[in-house]
């Protein structure tokens, strides 16, 4: 585990005068509905909090001004849902680091056709994906979107892997052999990294696996997948940026699983001490600062 840890600090860019903003990181979250406004704020600000020097949301019309009223740190398009979805994401696309797809996504049709235009696009320009939540639901029902992406992580929850697994390999969990279930999964998705998210957390890039058993708590409030997706956005692109070189030969993306998971894991608990069973995701995030100095600022 220490040198797990150790091989996320080995990718944290220092904070020096000689940079500029948005050099340490520009992210997309992709995510916001009707029925779901704080899953791509939790995500979006997660970003930011962990060293993001820009978070936007790219959510629908009208989840939009509820975000906006979230936080003023957030850059909000109400985009989409709109006829022109696409088009207002791409452009945006060659100033991000790295997108975060599906926190608060939902599973309109009409949105998951939008997201899987943008997914392309993504791919076309070798931007780093990180798909969670109902994104997930979207790569269940097409797997090819993302197979053989060297550049995706996915974060499913224990029932999130379920499906993945029925969809792309016919059989549900193997409760056993988690080890050996993503290890699987990863490798008919062509080497995509997977995190499966669960009491230890198992990430995989089909090679090489990885356990985050970072003590975490025994609350299981809503939210707290989002704040991992949102961290992971950051991660993937300090560690892509770093390269393999300071990963001792670790895949990148494995490297900053495991830092977004140990993350999420001490946020969770450092504010149960404080909160115990009324902990919530909000209080998570207000956790993020001294966590990631605990466990990364050498
Ligand atoms: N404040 C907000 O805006 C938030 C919005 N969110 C957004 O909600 C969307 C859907 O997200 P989701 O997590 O409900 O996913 P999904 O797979 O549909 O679960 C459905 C059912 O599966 C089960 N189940 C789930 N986890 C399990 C587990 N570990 N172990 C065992 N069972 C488990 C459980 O069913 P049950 O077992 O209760 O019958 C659950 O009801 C997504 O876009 C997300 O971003 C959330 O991020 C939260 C905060
Ligand atoms: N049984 C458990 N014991 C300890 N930590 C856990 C347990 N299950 C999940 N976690 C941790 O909780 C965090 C969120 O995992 P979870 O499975 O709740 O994601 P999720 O369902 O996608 O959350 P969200 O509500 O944001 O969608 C992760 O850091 C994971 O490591
Ligand atoms: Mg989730």
């Amino acid at each position: 585990m220490e040198d797990a840890l150790q091989l996320v600090r080995n990718v944290v860019p220092p904070l020096t005068a000689k940079k500029h903003k948005g050099q340490d990181g520009r992210v997309g979250v992709v995510g916001g509905c009707r029925e779901y406004t704080g899953a791509p704020y939790f995500a979006a600000i997660s970003a930011l909090k962990v060293g993001a020097d820009l978070s936007h949301v790219f959510c629908t019309q009208e989840a939009a001004p509820v975000i906006k009223a979230y936080s003023p740190e957030l850059i909000v398009h109400p985009v989409l849902d709109s006829p022109d979805a696409v088009h207002d994401v791409e452009k945006w696309l060659p100033r991000l680091h790295a997108l975060v797809v599906g926190p608060g996504l939902g599973r309109d049709d009409v949105l998951l056709s939008n997201v899987k235009d943008i997914l392309e696009a993504s791919k076309a320009r070798g931007i780093p994906v990180v798909i969670d939540a109902d994104g997930l639901w979207l790569i269940a029902q097409q797997p090819a979107l993302i197979r053989g992406y060297q550049k995706a992580v996915l974060t499913p929850n224990h029932v999130e892997f379920s499906r993945l697994s029925e969809a792309v390999l016919g059989d549900p969990l193997d409760g056993q052999d988690r080890r050996g279930a993503v290890l699987r999964l990863s490798q008919a998705l062509g080497n995509v990294t997977v995190v499966q998210k669960g009491e230890r957390d198992v990430i995989s890039d089909g090679e090489q696996v990885l356990e985050c058993s970072q003590e975490g708590s025994g609350r299981r409030c809503g939210g707290q997948g989002d704040l991992l997706s949102g961290s992971l956005g950051v991660l993937v692109h300090w560690a892509l940026q770093a390269g393999p070189e300071r990963t001792d030969g670790f895949s990148p993306l494995l490297v900053a699983a495991f830092g977004a998971c140990a993350l999420t894991r001490q946020c969770s608990h450092q504010a149960f001490q404080k909160h115990g069973r009324s902990t919530t995701t909000t209080d998570m995030i207000a956790e993020v600062g001294p966590a990631f100095s605990r466990l990364f600022e050498t």
